[in-house]
């Protein structure tokens, strides 16, 4: 296969509810959407998950349009790439930049799959036919509307409840959760609020039955995660701190988790999400799919990714209805009684809207 063109485009979409976590607030979601089209005039679909600011980590919107543009494009395109793996090999000169990367991935991992007749699923090697979703709910006003809104999504069918969590807003908000909700799965997620300080807080989160708590220290942090985990029952997740299977390998071998979210975007692409999965398996740390608020496009790659076998725990890859008035997608994606039907349609699975994509750009560039 080989690029001939690539088209950026910059989406803005508003969401349904704002999103709070620890680092702030989203109210509209702007990300890059990329169109690649090959040889045969085949497309294929990408989406960048890099928000508009820096804060969950280095790379923005603006960022990953320079390097796609000034770098990653002029890489790739016209080059032979046999496998979609190759693709990293192209940019193996590139330091990090992983969601820029894995714009370009996505859409080389959906031509490929179109090129073989496949699914992304069957493309990936994944055997589900339905996973199980779980869904990620931001920081709300009061506790009352905390309640409120996963009484909402239980009653959706939603089985498994992440919550968000800062300082301040931790203990008594997970403690009025499993109040009111005694049996339902429940997680927190901290996105790095916390410091080896907290310990003592931190502890106090044993008495709720977590599953897991997500990413409580430093971004870059594998070390104090090994301290903490050490002297908390709850296991830890890793978000942000494991962007390669390098990281995965150092974090497991020190202890500084007991499961691993995996995130397309974070890693630099799909083949790279699949190599940690395929390592954390053989080590035994389940994973799961994380989310970044992603359009129908990113989703579907996160859908099939979690067809594969150590994806043992619900992900965050809630329907589309929850974000969007209006998807790009069509069919949307839609989860009932927790679980999504794996699409089996060649390629990402699901037929872009192109009126709805156009409806969404806010500026568009085109490079061959
Ligand atoms: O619904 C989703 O896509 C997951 C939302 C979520 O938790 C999240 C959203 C934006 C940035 C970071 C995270 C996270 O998992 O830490
Ligand atoms: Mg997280």
């Amino acid at each position: 296969m080989i690029l001939k063109e690539i088209t950026i485009r910059h989406l803005k979409m508003h969401l349904n509810s704002p999103f709070s976590t620890s680092f702030g607030t989203i109210t509209d979601k702007e990300f890059l959407l990329l169109e690649a089209k090959d040889e045969l005039g085949r497309i294929g679909w990408g989406e960048s998950v890099a928000f508009v600011a820096p804060w969950y980590n280095e790379e923005t919107l603006r960022t990953t349009w320079h390097m796609l543009e000034d770098f990653l494009i002029p890489m790739i395109l016209n080059k032979e790439i046999k496998h979609p793996d190759d693709v990293g090999k192209y940019f193996a000169g590139i330091r990090k930049n992983y969601m820029a990367k894995s714009a370009i991935e996505g859409a080389v991992w959906d031509l490929y799959a179109q090129s073989q007749n496949q699914s992304l699923t069957e493309a990936l090697g994944g055997k589900k036919d339905k996973i199980e979703v779980g869904i990620s709910i931001g920081i709300q006003p009061t506790i009352e509307e905390q309640i409120a809104v996963v009484d909402q999504v239980i009653s959706d069918g939603y089985k498994r409840i992440k919550v968000k969590i800062k300082p301040g807003r931790d203990v008594k908000v997970i403690q009025a959760l499993r109040e009111q909700f005694p049996h339902i799965p429940m997680m927190a997620d901290a996105n790095s609020a916390y410091t080896l300080d907290d310990i003592g807080l931190l502890k106090q989160l044993d008495d709720y039955n977590l599953m897991m708590i997500e990413q409580p220290l430093a971004y870059d942090d594998i070390i104090d995660h090994a301290i903490l985990q050490k002297q908390i029952k709850t296991p830890i997740c890793l978000d942000e701190s494991i962007q390669s299977l390098e990281d995965a390998r150092k974090a497991i071998e020190l202890g500084s988790c007991k499961i691993i979210n995996i995130k397309i975007g974070r890693v630099g692409g799909i083949s790279e999400a699949k190599r940690i999965h395929d390592y954390c398996e053989e080590k035994g740390i389940p994973v799961w799919c994380g989310g970044m608020l992603e359009s129908g496009i990113g989703r579907a790659h996160n859908i099939a990714l979690t067809t594969l076998s150590n994806f043992t725990l619900p992900g965050d890859t809630a329907g589309s209805s929850h974000y969007w008035e209006q998807d790009i997608i069509k069919p949307e994606v839609i989860v009932e009684d927790g679980y999504i039907s794996v699409p089996k349609k060649i390629g990402i699975g699901y037929e872009p809207n192109i009126e709805a994509i156009n409806h969404y750009t806010v500026s568009c560039k085109i490079y061959n």
